[in-house]
Formats: structure tokens, C-alpha cells, sequence
């Protein structure tokens, strides 16, 4: 009997649950025997029942084959010390989640602001360290009169991990005609911190003499992410520097709709747009479901690797072929320039698939 999987999934805050919705119906008609597990968590939920992250959906989705997690917060909702809940940091803590990985893609069709010159393609991998560095004492920070401060933690395990996590990357992609480069981002000019993180990369790059491995400043980094996006291949960086030059990356394709991301460690995962619940537009049904639907093929490869399942690799890779084909045809919702809905513009991946 073929394995059915089971998927935890976080519906979300804001615009969290309108693109979720359309994203389950896809994946329910893939027909691979997901078994979908809500886990109630993030603003509404804390509102409702005085948390943020309940421990009955921590242990579904640890018990689970892979976490989906849709926009979670809702700045209007604080904790009682003023700070906004972010439980998407403590699923990442929780689960050692360690590898962020976020792909920028520009491809035909996509209102990008740069396009690459003929030839040239804008398709790297930013990995972004996601459970220490500037993190580390989120939410936890000192805060005195005259005076806060938070802490920046590195240490060698995790850096390790992410930087073998990144190299392991650079050389799947090498075999796909990619360059096999990984470049370390980071600020080893002034912090010691960066200094001991560029050691370790550059000690398991040494491992991978089949890679061409190099360091970039991150200030420099945001520089040339705008003036040559297409020279990169993957990049391994520390939570924060990742967490914004996430965002620049999702600039280059367009907005943050068509960001997805994996968050994975050694047993678990989770898949979730880059955006957050935009309550801007929450509630009008207008939302770009593109990231999410994104990041549900992100699982799709996951899951196949791990289980040596070609035929949830083969659909990750349709889902992505998608929409991208969306793309080009223009179907698309208002932010990328079209017309649709957020259920017109799943509607229109689902006919492609
Ligand atoms: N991964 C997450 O769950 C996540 C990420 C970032 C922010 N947040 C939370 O979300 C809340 C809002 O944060 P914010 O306003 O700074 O960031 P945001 O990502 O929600 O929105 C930034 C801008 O992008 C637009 N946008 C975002 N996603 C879009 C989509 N799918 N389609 C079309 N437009 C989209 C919004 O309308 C807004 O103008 C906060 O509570 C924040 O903490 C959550
Ligand atoms: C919402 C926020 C806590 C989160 C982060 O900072 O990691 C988001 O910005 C992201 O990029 O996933
Ligand atoms: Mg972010």
C-alpha cells in the first residue's frame, strides 16, 4: 500500500489561511495520501486560548513527515512585555532547524525590476542560519533605562551543519549546470564572532575541493545582489544578515509573494512563504498565493528525497513549472500586475497541473 504522509499544517494569521486553503486543494489533488494535521498557533490562536505555539501542536508536528505553515502574527497582538509573537522562531528553535533555505529565481514573465543580461540567469539559494546568531536572545534581550542589548551567538556544531547543509547544496545544483559556488556572507571585518564563522566554513569548504568557495561582506552583498543577482550561485549567511537579504532576494523576483522557504534540519521541516500575514490586505481575498504554493513543492522534494519517492519529486518539480508557466501567461494576482483573485491565480496552477 502506498505511504500516506502526514503534513501538520498552520493555517495562520491574516492572509495565513486565504492562501493556505487554495494551496491544500492542490496538493490534495496531486493524490499523494496526505493526511493534513491543523495546528492551531500564532495571534489568533493566543488570542483565543493564551498561546502562541500550544503544545499539542509542537508534538503534532514533531510527530509529523513534514510541517506546512502559512504567515503567522499580527502586530496588533502583543504579549503583555509589548513584544509581537513570533512563533515561527520557536518552531525553528524547537525543531533545530538550522538550514533556512531561501531561493530567488527570476524567471520569463516575472515583473522583476533587474533582469539579467542575455545569457545570464538570476537563480541562487540564500541559506540562512535560523536558530542562534543575532536571534539568539529574541524576545529575551536586556532592556534598561539607558541601555538594550541583545547577544550574537555563533557556535561551531550548528555553523557546521549549515555550511555542510550549503555545500551539499552547491554540489547537487553543480551536477544540474550550476557552478558549484558557495559564498559565505558574513562581517568577519569587525566582529570576532564572523571571524570564528568564516573559519568553520571555510575548514568544511576545504572538504568540498569540487566547489569553488568564497566570502563576501554582507553590506557588499546587498550591494551586488542588486548590481549582478546573476553571478551567485548559493550563499550560506547567519540568521539576521539572512533574514534581510531574504527579503532584498524577494525584491529581485517581484515582492514577497513569490518567496518560498524550507526551514530543515536533520529530522524535520518546515515550509512557509518569507512573508508574514500582510494585514494590509488580509481578508479581501487578494493575496499572492504563489509563495506558499512555492513552498508546498519545496515539501514535495523534500519529502521525495527522503523517501525515495520519484513521483513527489517529479510533482515538486511540476508544481514549480506551474507556476512558473502562471507567470508567463500573466496569471497572476494584482501585486505581480495581474488580475486575479487569490483562488483565480491557484485555480490557474492547478489547470497546469
Ligand atoms: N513567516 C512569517 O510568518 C512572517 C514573516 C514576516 C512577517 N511576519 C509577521 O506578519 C505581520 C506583518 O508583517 P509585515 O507587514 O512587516 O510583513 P508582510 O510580509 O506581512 O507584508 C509586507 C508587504 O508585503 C505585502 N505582501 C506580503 N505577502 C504578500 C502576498 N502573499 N501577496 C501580496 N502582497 C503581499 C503586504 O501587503 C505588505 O505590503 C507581523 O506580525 C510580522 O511579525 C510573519
Ligand atoms: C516573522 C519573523 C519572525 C520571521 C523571521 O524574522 O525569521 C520572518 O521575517 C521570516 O523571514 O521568516
Ligand atoms: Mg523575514
Amino acid at each position: 500500500m502506498a505511504k500516506t504522509y502526514d503534513i501538520a499544517v498552520f493555517h495562520g494569521d491574516g492572509i495565513g489561511p486565504e492562501i493556505m486553503a487554495p494551496t491544500l486543494e492542490l496538493l490534495r489533488g496531486l493524490g499523494h495520501g496526505f493526511a493534513f494535521h491543523d495546528c492551531p498557533a500564532g495571534a489568533a490562536c493566543y488570542l483565543d486560548c493564551g498561546s502562541d505555539l500550544p503544545e499539542a501542536s509542537l508534538a503534532t508536528a514533531r510527530a509529523a513527515d513534514a510541517i506546512l505553515l502559512s504567515a503567522l502574527g499580527d502586530p496588533k497582538v502583543r504579549f503583555p512585555d509589548g513584544t509581537e509573537m513570533t512563533p515561527q522562531i520557536d518552531i525553528r528553535i524547537a525543531l533545530d532547524l538550522y538550514a533556512g533555505v531561501r531561493p530567488v529565481r527570476v524567471v520569463p514573465g516575472m515583473r522583476a525590476p533587474i533582469q539579467p543580461p542575455e545569457g545570464r540567469t538570476i537563480d541562487f539559494v540564500l541559506i540562512r542560519e535560523s536558530t542562534e546568531g543575532l536571534f539568539h536572545t529574541q524576545g529575551r534581550g536586556r532592556v534598561e533605562a539607558d541601555f538594550a542589548e541583545e547577544t550574537l551567538r555563533i557556535t561551531r556544531p550548528v555553523t557546521e551543519a549549515v555550511c555542510r547543509f550549503a555545500c551539499d547544496l552547491a554540489r547537487t545544483r553543480k551536477a544540474d549546470g550550476h557552478p558549484g559556488r558557495v559564498t559565505s556572507v558574513d562581517k568577519a571585518n569587525v566582529f570576532r564572532a564572523f571571524a570564528f564563522w568564516r573559519e568553520i566554513f571555510d575548514s568544511v569548504a576545504a572538504e568540498y575541493p569540487d566547489l569553488t568557495a568564497d566570502h563576501a561582506y554582507v553590506d557588499a552583498m546587498a550591494l551586488w545582489m542588486v548590481q549582478r543577482p546573476w553571478d551567485w550561485d548559493v550563499m550560506v549567511t547567519e540568521n539576521m544578515f539572512g533574514d534581510i537579504l531574504s527579503d532584498l532576494g524577494a525584491g529581485l523576483m517581484g515582492g514577497l509573494g513569490m518567496a518560498p522557504s524550507a526551514d530543515i534540519g536533520d529530522r524535520h521541516a518546515v515550509f512557509q512563504p518569507c512573508h508574514g500575514s500582510a494585514p494590509d490586505i488580509a481578508g479581501r481575498g487578494i493575496a499572492n498565493p504563489f509563495a506558499m504554493i512555492l513552498s508546498a513543492g519545496l515539501m514535495l522534494d523534500w519529502l521525495g528525497r527522503r523517501h525515495g519517492d520519484a513521483a513527489l519529486i517529479r510533482d515538486g518539480a511540476r508544481v514549480q513549472a506551474a507556476v512558473e508557466a502562471c507567470l508567463a501567461a500573466g496569471e497572476t494576482t494584482g501585486d505581480l500586475g495581474g488580475t486575479l483573485d487569490t483562488r483565480g491565480a491557484a485555480a490557474a496552477v492547478g489547470r497546469r497541473l
